[in-house]
């Protein structure tokens, strides 16, 4: 079993809290409140700067240069794109950049950001990718598992583009490469070491939880 097949393994319960939460689950149907979404698109946008921290990171504890262009493909994407169609997109959906440059951290941002990157500071480029591994590729099966429910609507619902954009084939790409990377890091770990790993795995898949959560309560 691939590394990654084995982390979503030891915590599927998790894991299936994360992809099917209430907030992906009402956000698919289209009935998912406004101001839930925009309270989940503000903290989204602080999300994104401590992400692109962590690519930053990521380019430090590479240990080789191929490991080291990956993270730097990253963090790039995340300067020179992710952040700016954000931007504009958040700007479609009524909030200004003002008012994201105002924005405090909610506690579950705080909380997810800041234990992906202690991932990366205390451990090494696995331990970092593995905390980072539930976000790339969790929002890639969120849009596989949303289009394959009958009830999702793909047409017509102001949520319709988001799904759209997780379901398109560079971020599935972006995704399936994350998954590659884990494999080639995580070949022929000892026992010990894959447990530590599946613990930080689970924590981070349930600071997504959490952060879907912070959504649904516009919890501060
Ligand atoms: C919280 C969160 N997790 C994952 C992604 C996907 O990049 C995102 N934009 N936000």
């Amino acid at each position: 079993m691939s590394l990654y097949e084995h982390l979503k393994a030891q915590c599927i319960d998790d894991w299936n809290a994360y992809i099917q939460h209430d907030f992906v689950r009402q956000l698919g149907q289209g009935t998912l409140a406004k101001e839930c979404f925009q309270h989940y698109l503000k903290q989204d946008y602080l999300f994104l700067i401590q992400f692109s921290r962590a690519w930053g990171l990521a380019v430090f504890k590479s240990e080789d240069l191929t490991s080291m262009r990956y993270a730097q493909s990253g963090l790039n994407a995340m300067l020179d794109t992710e952040i700016s169609l954000h931007v504009d997109y958040c700007r479609d959906w009524g909030i200004s950049e003002e008012q994201l440059l105002a924005l405090p951290e909610a506690s579950a941002t705080v909380a997810y950001t800041r234990y992906v990157l202690d991932a990366g500071f205390a451990g090494d480029l696995l331990d970092l990718h593995v905390a980072l591994a539930p976000c790339i590729i969790g929002y890639a099966e969120i849009a596989n598992w949303l289009a394959a429910q009958p009830d999702t609507v793909r047409e017509g619902s102001p949520y319709a583009p988001w799904i759209e954009m997780y379901l398109s084939d560079e971020y599935q790409q972006a995704a399936n490469t994350e998954r590659e990377l884990l494999d080639t890091l995580g070949q022929g770990l000892p026992p010990a070491r894959l447990e530590a790993l599946a613990k930080r795995f689970r924590t981070a898949t349930r600071m997504e939880v959490s952060f879907w959560q912070m959504g649904l309560d516009r919890a501060d």
